[in-house]
């Protein structure tokens, strides 16, 4: 049984609160968007289909709690709601992307003049609920297009793999993105050894990451960020896989902070890079990386680590939570639920990508 980020049933959204792993598993109620967002903002859930998913599924408790008294009253409501939640964090365009399609589907609830108020508050509830099962289906689709590929570059022999930051069924509705295919290859017994990072300063990789690949009794080892390189000259890496909060236009990637130099180390070594992501990360409208807006974080989150200082008192902190990796470092590709593209390719397909179920 793979761990759960979220649990959902009508009327009640629960989430397994992140700051407090691996040392306690804890979930906290989420009854409304405003407890959405904070939990979004501080990082009590985190990873860009997650806050997109919890984001979703907290206005669907709000909704299904509340009473409206015009298809106008709900659509505001809805509207204004959804750009709160966008509000939280700025970075990883899944909840935006979202936020988009839910502002389509209650207008376009709202222009069928068969249904009545409460059949269209339902509806786009359930637009909501879907969510949770469509992202783990994407993430095996993900998994497997990009184990596939992974094994084809390498004779289909077991790889040893590098991986960032937490993409696994804690940053997802399950099964995860670059710990997706991770995963697909462990299933196949093709995973040789994972490598994770610890990804200072939030630790995604220590505490997250690495107590999935321990639950999961999957073969890994823990270096610290500054070991990568070095664990790629002592070691035959076969592939670097992260994850990815926005893929832009011309495949320029934000992905958590460190995955840029992670992209250089790997050019130098020869190591395939891959970007693994469903197309709710994708935003055609962005050109370039250089235009992506990454968030700072509170410094407290260098300078502490469960509330001990660690750095040095009035020492000012520089704390961007995600870096951009340019198109060219990501050589060996961007694996989808619709199969693996070099980022030049995928400018060709995004649209198609886009436009399809
Ligand atoms: C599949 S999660 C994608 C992405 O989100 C993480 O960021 P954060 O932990 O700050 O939400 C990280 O960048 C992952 O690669």
């Amino acid at each position: 049984m793979t761990l759960q980020a979220i649990r959902y049933q009508r009327g009640s959204l629960e989430i397994l609160d992140q700051l407090l792993l691996p040392e306690i598993s804890k979930y906290i109620s989420i009854n409304n968007t405003d407890e959405g967002w904070r939990a979004i903002k501080s990082m009590q859930v985190r990873g860009a289909p997650a806050i997109a998913i919890v984001g979703c599924l907290s206005l669907a408790i709000e909704l299904t709690n509340k009473e409206f008294q015009s298809t106008q009253e709900l659509k505001d409501f809805v509207v204004e709601k959804l750009d709160y939640l966008v509000s939280a964090r700025p970075t990883a365009v899944n909840i935006a992307d979202a936020a988009d399609k839910g502002k389509s589907m209650i207008q376009k609830l709202i222009d069928d003049e068969k249904l009545e108020l409460d059949e269209i508050k339902l509806k786009l509830v359930q637009e909501f609920e879907a969510m949770l099962q469509a992202d783990i289906d994407v993430n095996k689709r993900i998994g497997q297009h990009g184990a596939d590929y992974i094994l084809g570059e390498n004779n289909d022999q077991p790889v040893k793999v590098i991986t960032h930051c937490n993409t696994g069924s804690l940053a997802t509705a399950g099964y995860g993105t670059a710990l997706g295919v991770i995963r697909s290859l462990h299933e196949q017994n093709k995973l040789e050894h994972v490598y994770c990072t610890e990804t200072r300063p939030y630790n995604q990789g220590a505490r997250l990451t690495a107590y999935e690949l321990v639950h999961e009794k999957i073969e890994a080892s823990l270096i610290c960020d500054n070991m990568a390189a070095a664990c790629m000259s002592s070691n035959k890496i076969h592939a670097v896989i992260v994850g990815a909060d926005r893929v832009v236009a011309n495949g320029d990637t934000a992905n958590k902070i460190g995955t840029y130099q992670l992209a250089i180390v790997a050019k130098y070594h020869g190591v395939p890079f891959y970007v693994a992501c469903p197309k709710t990360t994708f935003d055609p409208h962005i050109k370039s990386g250089k235009d992506i807006h990454i968030e700072i974080r509170p410094q407290d989150e260098m300078t502490t680590l469960k509330g001990i200082r660690i750095a040095a008192p009035n020492i000012r902190c520089w704390n961007p939570a995600f870096d951009v990796t340019p198109a060219e470092l990501i050589t060996g590709g961007i694996i989808t639920e619709f199969g693996v593209f070099k980022p030049q390719e995928l400018q060709k397909q995004i649209s198609k990508i886009l436009g399809s179920g």
